[in-house]
């Protein structure tokens, strides 16, 4: 009768196209495919600027250039911002590595973590992270922007844009770790992301795991090398008053290499509170009004990394 279900995939929505400008019928078109992948797989894949692949290669270059730096240097990347600063081994990444670069889009915050990593300087890592996080922090406000279109709140667009703070992470998933490890090969537990919105890109490595609003799990496997995931974080699900479903995610290591991936997290400074026109009969209120780096600072908790949905711990109704 053949009426086997085929396993979902990440929706595609290509926002290459020079004419994907607000209003226009490709961005309507666009906003369509977008909020369905944010309400029920709680990501997408991006198609984006193709022709700047060299860009993109460049930045895997440069996350090698800091992974081959000395443990102790890689260290001294603190941060006072809740999950910004470097991580080596803990329970969240037990074999791994990553750091947070603050404010990438600006070529002074590229440039303080540059100097604390390669006091003589390092040009090549320093271009190429600075153009890097400039061009995902277009697309960033792209889909953030169709995000506030999508369900009517325009108003607060601009706003948003203006407290809105980016940390770029570099992750490095070493091969030596799994010949190490008697334990499984899941590099990174299942958790959603705590900010706005994520977006993320890897090397050739796959190893992304994603979990539907239905519960079924997909395996992903970008469909080319300059393709880019968006990922719904914890606060646009709260914001969105549910809507949007932050999804919940994990790395599954199969293959004897090295995966590296490269992660902009957006955040948002002040009070995070949902429009009042998300909420209605059918949808009431489910958050109280947050502070999103307050919301960091509580879940680096041990208890709060425990719970299974700490946003809505922190400030669910
Ligand atoms: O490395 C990956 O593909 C996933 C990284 C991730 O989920 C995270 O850093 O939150
Ligand atoms: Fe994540």
């Amino acid at each position: 009768m053949g009426s086997e279900t085929q396993p979902p995939v990440v929706p595609v929505v290509d926002l290459s196209s020079e004419n994907m400008k607000p209003g226009t019928d490709a961005w309507l078109l666009a906003c369509k495919k977008v909020q369905h992948a944010l309400e029920e797989f709680g990501c997408f894949e991006a198609v984006y600027k193709k022709d700047t692949l060299e860009t993109q290669n460049s930045i895997f270059s440069a996350i090698k250039d800091f992974c081959d730096l000395p443990l102790e240097t890689k260290m001294q990347k603190t941060s006072d911002k809740p999950l910004h600063s470097y991580f080596g081994r803990n329970p969240l990444f037990p074999h791994d590595f990553s750091t947070g670069i603050e404010n990438p889009e600006t070529v002074e915050g590229v440039q303080k973590f540059t100097s604390i990593m390669w006091p003589a300087g390092n040009e090549r890592f320093r271009e190429s992270v600075h153009s890097f996080s400039r061009m995902l922090i277009e697309l960033d406000q792209m889909v953030t922007r169709m995000v506030f279109d999508i369900y009517g709140v325009q108003r607060l667009y601009d706003s948003h844009k203006a407290s809105t703070t980016y940390q770029l992470r570099c992750i490095e998933y070493q091969i030596q770790a799994i010949q190490q490890t008697d334990k499984s090969d899941v590099r990174l537990f299942p958790h959603t992301d705590k900010g706005f919105t994520t977006i993320l890109h890897q090397n050739e490595v796959n190893g992304l795991q994603i979990k539907t609003r239905a519960g079924q799990r997909i395996d992903y496997a970008p469909s080319s090398p300059s393709s880019f995931i968006v990922f719904a974080a914890d606060v646009l699900m709260a914001w969105s008053n549910d809507r949007v479903y932050a999804s919940e995610h994990q790395v599954i290591m199969k293959e004897e290499k090295t995966r590296y991936s490269v992660a902009l997290f957006s955040y948002k400074n002040g009070i995070v509170q949902v429009p009042e026109e998300l909420v209605d009969d059918k949808h009431p209120l489910r958050y109280k009004p947050f502070d999103q780096f307050d919301y960091l600072r509580f879940f680096q908790t041990e208890e709060a990394q425990k719970i299974k949905h700490p946003i809505k711990a922190y400030c669910g109704i």
